[in-house]
């Protein structure tokens, strides 16, 4: 069933006065958008240089010679509100990329913390609409780019070319679909290269070199490498194996490569650095602050502290 697409054109700020009921975009029946009663004042957006591309602020920070930071969260958890606003805090504590997820019911690559995000956001009422609405007011304000987390289903659904076309009309600039097969990613790619969104492609330590180097050939933005087998979440250390893994990727490509999995304290990042890693990926320690913390604003300002923490190990 074709689920009509309302126009992202609807002011998220709008969409949160008593709610119309929406459609669902993720297989949920249609909830009132949840939201706190605490109204959000959006900051009159900051006229900000307009961001670039993924590959472009890789090849910034190479002649900075600078690594990439690039902290996940899962949009709508605690709520959407929250989640402009972080993504505010983690572009002025310095990120080089963001990742958003868009939450999703049966998120197979992820462990507890974000899978628990997940079901959260959707149990608020989060939709793909009022993503993308927020996401039309907030990107104006970042000069980071975001690049946008989705499983493969929800973008089936609402159709790869409008998929494409929406993200990139609020101007997300890149995508990440962590269960998409290599071969399986072909009308992905075309459609991601006609509407400008990088695409970026994953590999683990348990792809064959051969398939490894068709990874790499197809990714485009940079070259997503896995740390370690299994689901995402914190570790208490990083594989050694990271190091060999990052040698033979750069042994076969000069596209940036950026390490994610595990990742949560600065000597992880620090490590990763030192491997020769071009971007360091942190998401579940994200997630999981975000959530413990007491409240929404509490949330955001540990956040700050512990992005400026990782940040700080990276120079
Ligand atoms: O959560 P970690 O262990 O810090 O890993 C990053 C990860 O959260 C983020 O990149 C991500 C979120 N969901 C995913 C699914 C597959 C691969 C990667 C992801």
């Amino acid at each position: 069933m074709a689920i009509a697409f309302k126009s992202p054109t609807t002011s998220f700020f709008q969409l949160k006065k008593n709610i119309p009921e929406t459609h669902s975009f993720l297989r949920f029946s249609s909830q009132r958008f949840a939201t706190p009663a605490r109204r959000f004042t959006p900051m009159a957006a900051i006229s900000t240089v307009p961001t670039v591309g993924l590959s472009e602020t890789f090849t910034r920070l190479k002649k900075q010679g600078k690594v990439a930071f690039i902290p996940y969260i899962t949009a709508g958890d605690p709520d959407l509100s929250t989640t402009a606003e972080a993504l505010k805090v983690l572009d002025s504590c310095g990120s080089d990329i963001i990742e958003l997820g868009v939450p999703y019911s049966d998120p197979l690559a992820d462990g507890p913390v974000i899978q628990a995000a997940a079901t959260r956001s959707l149990a608020r009422g989060t939709n793909y609409n009022a993503i993308i609405s927020m996401l039309k007011e907030v990107i104006p304000q970042l000069s980071s780019p975001i690049a946008l987390f989705s499983y493969y289903n929800p973008i089936l659904k609402r159709g790869v070319e409008q998929f494409m076309s929406t993200i990139k009309d609020v101007g997300v600039h890149g995508l990440v679909v962590p269960d998409v097969p290599l071969e399986e990613t072909e009308i992905l790619r075309r459609e991601a290269s006609k509407h400008g969104i990088e695409l970026v492609l994953l590999t683990t330590p348990t792809t064959p070199t051969e398939r490894m180097k068709a990874i790499v050939e197809a990714a485009e933005g940079f070259v997503y490498l896995v740390s370690s087998i299994g689901v995402t979440g914190a570790r208490a250390s990083v594989s050694d194996r990271v190091q060999t893994l990052l040698q033979d990727i750069k042994a076969a490509t000069t596209k940036p490569v950026a390490v994610g999995f595990g990742i949560s304290k600065p000597e992880h990042v620090k490590q990763i650095v030192g491997w020769g890693a071009d971007g360091v990926i942190v998401g579940s320690a994200m997630v999981k602050l975000l959530n413990e913390a007491k409240s929404p604003e509490e949330g955001l300002k540990e956040l700050e502290v512990f992005t400026k923490s990782l940040k700080a190990a990276l120079d």
